[in-house]
């Protein structure tokens, strides 16, 4: 590795030892998980249950799906911001993202396979892709479980919480910048669900920024994906756990992709009484996660977004 920093990202294997609830392995990967979120707001998490066959043939699929015309690409659009179709605003962009929501479910990828190639596809875009998102989703469930663990939460409150998260599979596409120095992409920014979880293409560029205010690439090793803590699990975990800023930083002469999964609650998530105490008083009001994207939208719309702290003005006490 040529940054010796590059060490410094927590790595966390979850096999199948490591996904069995109860067993000492999970309680030692539970620990890691919550000490990583805390310290870092992400970790590698290296999970073998997506094999590289199927990670081939989703990125394969994107490929497909970004070479549609961008009127077809259009069609993918949504009331939220940031979860249908967007481009970057240079002509021609250079970044572009598509988004499924409910992507768990596979009537939802129908439909946009559906939307996308309204004569059909032969390339089993719906199976892949819904495979690929229940894998993952599988993976943000058992993270979410050891959090909840972790503070001594209750299975119940857990079980319930799982049960109303919706998964919004986003796939960006990147061309290459075509500069000789580095660009930054996509400008740094923490993500607005609970928990991202993401992978790349072959061309890294993903940077993170940890504690000491460095830019520090990610390296992201075979079957590896980064799990990112973004605005609401910070709220909800009232302020244990810090989001991960990051950006995307090219210089490679490649197309890039990347594929990102991102949990939202989809009812009025509330802070556990048992993260609140004298010294940790509540910081956050009961907020409805959805609507977290209204807000954002009327920001931008009016002029008065910044990127810095929107989950405190959403609903900060
Ligand atoms: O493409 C990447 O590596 C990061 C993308 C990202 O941060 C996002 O879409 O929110
Ligand atoms: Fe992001």
């Amino acid at each position: 590795m040529d940054n010796p920093k590059l060490q410094n990202l927590p790595v966390i294997n979850f096999d199948q030892e490591n996904l069995q609830h109860g067993t000492e392995s999970w309680s030692l990967a539970r620990n890691k998980v919550r000490h990583a979120l805390e310290e870092y707001g992400c970790f590698l998490a290296v999970y073998d249950a997506v094999s590289f066959k199927l990670r081939d043939s989703v990125f394969s699929a994107l490929e497909k799906l970004f070479d549609l015309p961008v009127e077809t690409k259009k069609k993918n659009t949504s009331d939220r911001l940031f979860f249908g179709y967007f481009s970057n605003d240079r002509n021609p962009s250079i970044h572009e993202s598509l988004g499924i929501e409910n992507s768990t479910n596979i009537e939802e990828v129908k439909k946009f396979s559906e939307l996308m190639w309204p004569q059909g596809n032969d390339d089993n875009f719906s199976g892949i892709i819904h495979e690929y998102a229940n894998l993952v989703a599988k993976l943000e469930q058992v993270v979410t479980r050891m959090v909840f663990e972790s503070y001594g939460l209750e299975k119940l409150k857990c079980d319930s919480h799982i049960d109303s998260i919706t998964y919004l599979l986003r796939f960006n596409s990147y061309e290459a910048p075509g500069v000789d120095e580095k660009t930054v992409i996509a400008p740094p920014h923490t993500d607005k669900s609970l928990i991202t979880i993401l992978t790349p293409s072959q061309v890294n560029g993903l940077e993170v920024n940890l504690k000491d205010e460095q830019w520090i690439p990610v390296d992201f090793l075979p079957s590896s994906f980064i799990v990112m803590a973004a605005d609401a699990l910070m709220a909800w975990s009232n302020d244990r756990i810090r989001p991960c800023l990051h950006r995307v930083h090219m210089n490679a002469n490649a197309r890039r992709s990347s594929v990102l999964m991102l949990s939202y609650h989809k009812g009025v998530l509330h802070i556990p009484q048992e993260l609140i105490d004298e010294e940790n008083p509540q910081r956050y009001k009961p907020f409805d996660h959805l609507g977290y994207h209204s807000f954002l939208k009327k920001e931008v719309q009016t002029g008065q977004h910044v990127q810095c702290d929107a989950i405190k003005r959403y609903c900060g006490v």
